[in-house]
This record gives C-alpha cells, sequence and structure tokens, in this order.
C-alpha cells in the first residue's frame, strides 16, 4: 500500500467532514442507502459516494419542487385574494361586515326594549344566552344562513316556553289564551325564523296581529325585529305592575345581557384581528436560522419551533415520504430533514447521560484536534516472535530524554521515531485486544501481525487477523525471523494472501515488513511504516478537555493500593483529577509513565499508571475525569448498582436457548459462530452444513474457524461479537471454559456433524427441548459443627443471604472451593423440620453423603429451573 493510495481512500469522516456533517449523519444515510459500513473510519468507495450524492440531490430536487409548488400555489391565493377583495369591499354590509355590526344594534334595541317592557326583558331573560347571536341575527339570518346557527335555540324555544309559562301566571292572563296560540305559531314562526330572515318578520305579525292575546310571544319575536312597533302589546299588558316589578331585575339582566354581547363582539373582533394578525404574519418570515433539538419531538412541538402552521410541517413530511400527524414523533433524522426543507439549522443536543458516559459523544472543533501517536497492538501465534518484537522496538528506541530510566511494565509503552512517538500495547496476544473490544473499548489504531518465516500461517495467525478484521484495524505484516536459513517470506505473502492479506508488490494494499526481530533487522523500516498507516489515517485528538480513556491493566500493589494502568484517548489527564474508572472512582495522586518518571499530565495515546482509586478496575473498563469527587463517587455507585442489577437480569449475549426469541425480537440478524474442531476437514464440512441451514429472518456467519481446543481467545472473540461456539471433536480449556461461563458465552459441544446442524436449525426457528438451569437461591455460614453418631454430621448455620430450601441442592464451599456437593438431607430450625430458612435465621442442615463439614464453610444452595425460551 503506498502512501498515495491510501491517501486516496475516502473515509466517512472525512467525506462528512467535506458536506460539513457528522460522521454519524453520513452513516445514519448509508444505512438508509442499504450500503453497510461500521464506523466513521471505514472507506467510502465511489459507488456510495455517488449514491449519498444521489440522496441528497433527490433531496434538494424535492425540496426545489416542493417550493415551486408552494410558491405557485401563493401566487395563486394571492391572485384569487386580489380578484375577491374588490368583490368584498363593493358589498360589505350584505356580507360578514354587516353581519358584525348589526349585531350590537340589535342587542341594543332588544336590551332597551326589555327595559321598557316586561316581557321582552323575560324574554331577553330566558333567552339571554339566545338573544345575544339572536340580536341583529333576526334580519341577518335573512341575509346568511350562519345566522341561523345561532338563532335557533333562541327563536322557538324560549318564546314558546314563554309563552307557555307567562300563560300559567296570572300576569299573562291574556298571554294564556295566547300561549296557547302562540306555541304552535311561535314555534312554526320562530324555526322558519332561523333559516329565513321573515320568520322574525312572521312573527312579528304574529304579534302585532292575529296574536294580540299572544303578545308575549309575539312581542319577544319583536324584540327580536327593533322595527317592530310593540306598544300596542305593551300598554294591553295585564300584568303591567308585575312587569315593573321585573323592570329591575330586567336592568340587571340587561347588564348581563350585555356582557356577554360585548364579550361576543371582543371575540367577534379578536377573530378579526387574529385573522389580520394572521395575515400579517405570512408576510413577515419569522423562520428562524437555527433550532436546537434536544431528542424526538412531535410534529406539533416541531412546527412551534420552526415558527411554522403544522399543516405546513405535515405537508413537508408527506413530500419526504412521511405521513404524520400533529401528534407523530419524529425522530432525529426526519427533523433534520424537515428543518432543512425550510433552511434551518438543526443543532443537536441530546441530554447526557453521564453514568454511562463511555457513550458519550463529543464533538470537538475540528480546529481543536491536534494529531496524536497511533496505538499499535502486536498480535501473532505462539513463539512467533511477539515478545521478542516488542522488547526489541522497546529498547532499541528509547525516548532520547528518558534514557537510562527504569523500565516499568504498565501495559503499554511509547517510542520515539523521527521526532514521532508510537505508542505499544505491550500485553502480547489477543485477550488485551479482545477483551478489551468486547468490554466496548476500542483503543486499537493499528495491528502488527507477527508471522515467522519459517513457520508461516498458523491458527493463531488466522485468529489475529480475523480478530483485527472484526475490529476493522489496520494491520501491517511484520515477516519474522528471516535471519533463520529456513525463513521463506514469500510463502508467508502467498498464505496470508488468502486471507485477504495481499501485498502492494501483488496489487493489494497490504503493508509487509521482512524483520528479525531478534537481529533487530529492519525494525526502523517497521516503526516508519507504523507511522505512514498512521499518517495517512491521521489520528487526533483534543488534548484541552477533560481525559477520557481506557483501563489497559489494573491491580492491587501491596504497597500502592489499587493502580490502574490507563491509556488517555482524549483531553490531558492531570495529577488531583478526579475520575471514574469503570465502577471505581478516586482522585489521580500520582502518575508515573513506561520510563517510571513522574508525571504532572498526560495527553492523548499515552499510557500512564495511576495510583488513587479506591478499588481495582478491569481492563478494558472505561475511564473518564469529572468536575469534583463527589461526582465520580455518585457515578461510580451508580454504575456498580447497575451492573450488579444487569448481572442478575438477562444475559444479552446470544444463546442458542434465547437465538429464537432474539430472532423475533429483531434483535439478531445474523448468528455469529466461531468453529473449532480436531481436523480441517471438520471444519471444513461444518462450515459447508452450517452456511446451508435456511431459516427465514436470520444467516448463520461463521467469523471464525480453527483446528484446536476451544481457547480463551476463542471465546474472547465469541463475547466481542455475540457469536457462539461450536466444538467439534474438541474441548474448552479450563480457563475458557471459565471465561466462557463468565462472559456467557454459549458453547455447544459435538461429534455427530448432523447434531450441530439439527441443534442449530432448531435454535432457529425457536423448537430446542426446555433448558434446565441452576439458580442459586442462598447462603448459609456453618457456625457450629455437630457430629451425632448414626446420624452424621448436623451443621449449625446462619442463612447470610436468600435462603435455603428443604428441597435445594447444596455445595459446601471451603476458602472458595467446592469441596462437596449434595442434596439438603434435612433443614431444621430448633427441633422442628421447616421447608425454608430465609436471610438473618439460624437453621441446622444435613447435606446427604457430606460428613467433612467445617466451621467457617459456606454453604451454597442451588436449585435446578426450567429456562422459558
Ligand atoms: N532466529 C530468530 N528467533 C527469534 C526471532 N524472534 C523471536 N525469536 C525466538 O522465537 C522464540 C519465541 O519468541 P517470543 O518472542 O517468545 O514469541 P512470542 O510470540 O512472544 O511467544 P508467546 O509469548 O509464547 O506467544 C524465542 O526463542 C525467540 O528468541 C527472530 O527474529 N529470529
Amino acid at each position: 500500500m503506498s502512501k498515495q493510495e491510501n491517501k486516496d481512500k475516502l473515509r466517512v469522516y472525512e467525506y462528512a467532514k467535506s458536506q460539513n456533517m457528522s460522521s454519524k449523519e453520513i452513516l445514519t444515510i448509508l444505512k438508509r442507502l442499504g450500503l453497510q459500513v461500521n464506523n466513521h473510519m471505514s472507506v467510502m468507495e465511489d459507488h456510495m459516494v455517488e449514491k449519498v450524492e444521489g440522496f441528497f440531490r433527490s433531496i434538494k430536487e424535492n425540496a426545489a419542487a416542493k417550493r415551486a409548488q408552494q410558491e405557485l400555489q401563493a401566487a395563486q391565493q394571492r391572485q384569487a385574494k386580489a380578484q375577491e377583495a374588490p368583490r368584498q369591499q363593493g358589498a360589505p354590509s350584505a356580507n360578514r361586515p354587516a353581519t358584525v355590526n348589526a349585531a350590537p344594534q340589535t342587542n341594543a334595541a332588544g336590551a332597551q326594549r326589555r327595559g321598557d317592557r316586561p316581557q321582552s326583558g323575560q324574554n331577553a331573560q330566558g333567552g339571554g344566552r339566545s338573544d345575544r347571536p339572536q340580536a341583529g341575527q333576526g334580519e341577518r339570518r335573512g341575509d346568511r344562513p350562519q345566522g341561523g346557527r345561532n338563532d335557533r335555540p333562541q327563536g322557538g324555544r324560549p318564546q314558546g316556553g314563554q309563552g307557555d309559562r307567562r300563560g300559567d301566571r296570572p300576569q299573562s292572563g291574556q298571554a294564556h289564551g295566547g300561549g296557547r296560540n302562540d306555541r304552535p305559531q311561535g314555534g312554526r314562526g320562530d324555526r322558519p325564523q332561523g333559516g329565513r330572515p321573515q320568520g322574525g318578520g312572521g312573527m312579528r305579525g304574529g304579534a302585532g296581529g292575529g296574536f294580540r292575546g299572544g303578545a308575549g310571544g309575539g312581542f319577544r319575536g319583536a324584540a327580536l325585529a327593533p322595527a317592530a312597533p310593540p306598544q300596542p302589546d305593551r300598554k294591553k299588558g295585564s300584568g303591567k305592575d308585575k312587569d315593573k316589578d321585573r323592570r329591575n331585575k330586567n336592568g340587571e339582566n340587561s347588564r348581563k345581557f350585555e356582557e356577554p354581547r360585548g364579550g361576543f363582539k371582543g371575540k367577534l373582533n379578536a377573530g378579526k384581528g387574529g385573522k389580520k394578525g394572521q395575515e400579517r404574519r405570512e408576510k413577515v418570515d419569522n423562520t428562524p436560522k437555527k433550532i436546537i433539538v434536544r431528542g424526538e419531538m412531535t410534529v406539533g412541538e416541531l412546527a412551534k419551533l420552526l415558527h411554522k402552521d403544522v399543516s405546513d410541517v405535515i405537508k413537508k413530511l408527506m413530500f419526504l415520504g412521511v405521513l404524520a400527524t400533529i401528534n407523530q414523533v419524529l425522530d432525529l433524522d426526519a427533523i433534520q430533514l424537515v428543518a432543512g426543507e425550510y433552511g434551518v439549522e438543526v443543532e443537536i443536543k441530546l441530554p447526557v447521560d453521564e453514568d454511562a458516559f463511555e457513550t458519550i459523544e463529543e464533538q470537538d472543533d475540528p480546529a481543536d484536534l491536534k494529531s496524536r501517536p497511533p496505538v499499535v497492538t502486536i498480535m501473532g501465534h505462539v513463539d512467533h516472535g511477539k515478545t521478542t518484537l516488542l522488547d526489541a522496538i522497546r529498547h532499541t528506541n528509547v525516548t532520547s530524554g528518558e534514557a537510562g530510566g527504569i523500565t516499568q511494565h504498565i501495559g503499554a509503552y511509547q517510542v520515539e521515531v523521527n521526532g514521532k512517538k508510537i505508542t505499544f500495547l505491550d500485553t502480547p496476544g489477543h485477550e488485551a485486544f479482545t477483551t478489551m473490544r468486547a468490554r466496548g473499548a476500542q483503543v486499537t489504531d493499528i495491528t502488527v501481525l507477527v508471522v515467522a518465516a519459517d513457520d508461516g500461517v498458523m491458527p493463531q495467525t488466522v485468529e489475529a487477523i480475523n480478530h483485527a478484521k472484526a475490529a476493522n484495524v489496520p494491520i501491517i505484516v511484520a515477516v519474522n525471523k528471516i535471519d533463520k536459513p529456513t525463513a521463506n517470506p514469500d510463502r508467508i505473502m502467498q498464505e496470508l494472501t488468502e486471507y485477504g492479506l495481499v501485498p502492494e508488490a501483488w496489487g493489494g494494499d497490504t503493508i509487509y515488513v521482512n524483520i528479525s526481530a531478534k537481529m533487530r533487522t529492519n525494525l526502523e523500516e517497521l516503526l516508519e511504516m507504523i507511522l505512514l498507516v498512521a499518517e495517512v489515517n491521521d489520528y487526533k485528538a483534543n488534548p484541552d478537555k477533560r481525559a477520557r480513556g481506557t483501563v489497559i491493566e489494573a491491580e492491587l500493589d501491596k504497597g500502592k493500593g489499587p493502580v490502574a494502568r490507563v491509556l488517555v484517548q482524549h483531553g490531558t489527564l492531570h495529577v488531583g483529577d478526579a475520575f471514574v474508572a469503570g465502577n471505581c472512582f478516586g482522585r489521580v495522586r500520582a502518575m508515573v509513565n513506561d520510563r517510571g518518571r513522574r508525571l504532572k499530565e498526560a495527553g492523548p495515546s499515552t499510557p500512564v499508571e495511576i495510583t488513587g482509586l479506591t478499588e481495582v478496575p478491569q481492563a478494558g473498563d472505561p475511564f473518564m475525569v469529572f468536575e469534583d469527587e463527589r461526582k465520580a463517587r455518585a457515578i461510580a455507585e451508580r454504575r456498580a448498582a447497575k451492573a450488579r442489577e444487569s448481572e442478575r437480569g438477562a444475559n444479552a449475549r446470544v444463546t442458542l436457548d434465547d437465538l429464537y426469541k432474539q430472532i423475533k425480537e429483531g434483535e439478531i440478524k445474523d448468528l455469529n459462530v466461531i468453529i473449532k474442531a480436531d481436523v480441517q476437514g471438520s471444519v471444513e464440512a461444518l462450515k459447508g452444513s452450517l452456511l446451508k441451514i435456511d431459516v427465514e429472518g436470520v444467516r448463520v456467519k461463521i467469523i471464525h474457524s480453527g483446528v484446536g481446543a476451544i481457547t480463551e481467545s476463542d471465546v474472547a472473540l465469541a463475547s466481542a461479537s455475540n457469536a457462539i461456539i461450536i466444538g467439534f471433536n474438541v474441548r474448552p480449556e479450563t480457563q475458557a471454559k471459565a471465561t466462557a461461563e463468565q462472559e456467557g458465552v454459549d458453547i455447544r459441544l459435538h461429534n455427530i456433524i448432523y447434531n450441530v446442524t439439527d441443534e442449530i436449525e432448531q435454535a432457529m426457528k425457536g423448537m430446542l427441548d426446555p433448558v434446565v438451569r441452576e439458580v442459586v437461591i442462598g447462603h448459609a455460614e456453618v457456625r457450629n459443627v455437630f457430629r451425632v453418631s448414626k446420624v452424621g454430621t448436623i451443621a449449625g448455620c446462619m442463612v447470610t443471604s436468600g435462603k435455603i430450601t428443604r428441597t435445594a441442592e447444596a455445595r459446601l464451599i471451603r476458602d472458595g472451593i467446592v469441596v462437596h456437593q449434595g442434596k439438603i438431607g434435612s433443614l431444621k430450625r430448633f427441633k422442628d423440620d421447616v421447608r425454608e430458612v430465609a436471610q438473618g435465621y439460624e437453621c441446622g442442615l444435613m447435606i446427604d453423603g457430606v460428613s467433612d463439614i467445617q466451621e467457617g464453610d459456606t454453604i451454597e444452595a442451588y436449585v435446578m429451573e426450567t429456562v422459558e425460551r
């Protein structure tokens, strides 16, 4: 791979930068376009760029088309308005304005009349509500159907009702007859009133004319029509005195009556004003230049933020192919797209969950980023010379100023070549690398794959390649031991070509360096190649912020207490900084580098050993500095509690037992598998049969395969890649088994190929037999031991956690080691047999077949449970 070629490759982050966008945005778009890439470092092939640009183009075209359409619509509307305006001006009284103006007048007239005459007041009273609109509308109704809406209730009902009521009362003796007569008439008269203007007139006619007796009813009808001369009726009214009494009431009522009228008017005006305001708003473009988004929001909320009508936003969404309602929640992508349509910039400020600080993505201003040394891991097969190479590099390239310092093992070290630093993680092997990746920490920038020229590609070589590929880390091949007469570097190249590591000389892009770690041959060249890859990838970090990094190693030192070796990845770490490392916290008391020199501060890519922790964190734990120790403590405590909880909870790793559930829930599309078998033939046969399994919705993906026992490294890879391990005629190494249990990695051991494929297929279809799993229910501490002849050994215990039940199985643990196992034979409290004893209570128990019980032993009770799928 030449420098030029490397430079020619366009990475996602570079492309994002060129588009003034974030890598995340480009990754999202790529995903949408069905172009799967791993991360911001992935190479963007030409076709990808084309597709993304096509996407941008189509959005822009869409937007332009929409804008054009909207402009056209707006122009048409303006034209229509302009044409309508003179027409409206020409006939205002006939239309709306007349209505609005007439209302108060008529009402006033009505009120006055009511003031004059009780009946009308009564009517007003009864129909206060109705009067309001009724007022001018009596006439207007004739003009516009709109009036009818207001009139309808008031017109007929109160009137008729009053007629009746009045008829019942002495006051309306004359109304009595009229009441009866009125009713139908009023009803008849009123109702049409609603629809027709003449209704009011008809009423009036009714009142003033044929239905004198129905004065009340008729009068009310008159009240609706100010022009009606109601005097004759009034004079006639027999309940005049009572009417007088009512006058006061009417006075009050009329006031009451007027209020709503005013309110109504006010509302009308407000409506008018509102409309005017709207028109004004349309003219003034108050679209914000930029909005701050703190997460998903509804269409309504977004419209408000953008100062746009909801309908407008919905329209935009429709153009973008999203059918949304006002309450629909929009994700960040959709928000950005809509805002983009309005030319509004979006700043996303997601609320930060400081507890999960490793997930915080800090966006640095490109101007603040400075080059940092690359972090290199050396991997390769056993005895191919990793340690020798690490030592050779370390000793030949001691940073000048630090020469003579006592080298310290701090999990990593730095060397300086041509004035540039390189950081090496000095834990050879794959564990460090993959363990960290399994814990979500990506610390390595470059992998140096050591292959002994006299040995060739071996299982761990392949494993290393797979690890590096899975982590998407560039590989430099160091063909070692070329000093040996049997060395055959060309053969190595050839073999590695099969694994996609094609040398530059053969048209590929993998750098090969022939070295001799022992003779220190070509080490400079190797280091220069590392620097070249680093230069091409331009590793950068912002040193001017609080430090973040990863714990490479940690231990409890007898003299210093808990120590952690940390690789600072961002920012600068200072002595005195309060920090959280995994679920532990502390304050940097002292800091030393790999040369044993005390440091006051450490910038990006610097490995340091720190003291000042309260507990020992784990390798791969994330590390971050916080404002003060109190905050660091609180965060560490919450993280520890959460970790305990999730440990208790379901295991997130894929297992065949819950595979079907995970497939159904859409969590899994690929079943990652690692195959280990006794001979290469079996590996190939298994691969072939597994890849043939055809179950809808899920594929088998073999991420690694090899010959030999299942190693810790296999488990680490499985854990990092959420894979299951299939062992064919092989067994896991002891440590691998333990790690698998701890990490929840599913290992399936078989010796018949058909069984393997059958099991996986069944698991994919959700048809595996129920699984029985052990569940620890409690612990008890042995406080006394009684040996009773013919009965056996009775342990006098205190239940320290959970409970002990009569039917449980028990393990006897001494100094952390299980010494015996058996069913609980008897369980007593005092002299009574009991079914269970809870935490905090004493009990006496026996374990079947176990007599070797000692004070201080722990009894762990467990039951076997069928696991639900
Ligand atoms: N001739 C020769 N021998 C080498 C070279 N590099 C390493 N060796 C020898 O190869 C053997 C293994 O080297 P190590 O560096 O221990 O190999 P490793 O890969 O670290 O091995 P593990 O730590 O066991 O995984 C040692 O005896 C080294 O001296 C080399 O360049 N030339």
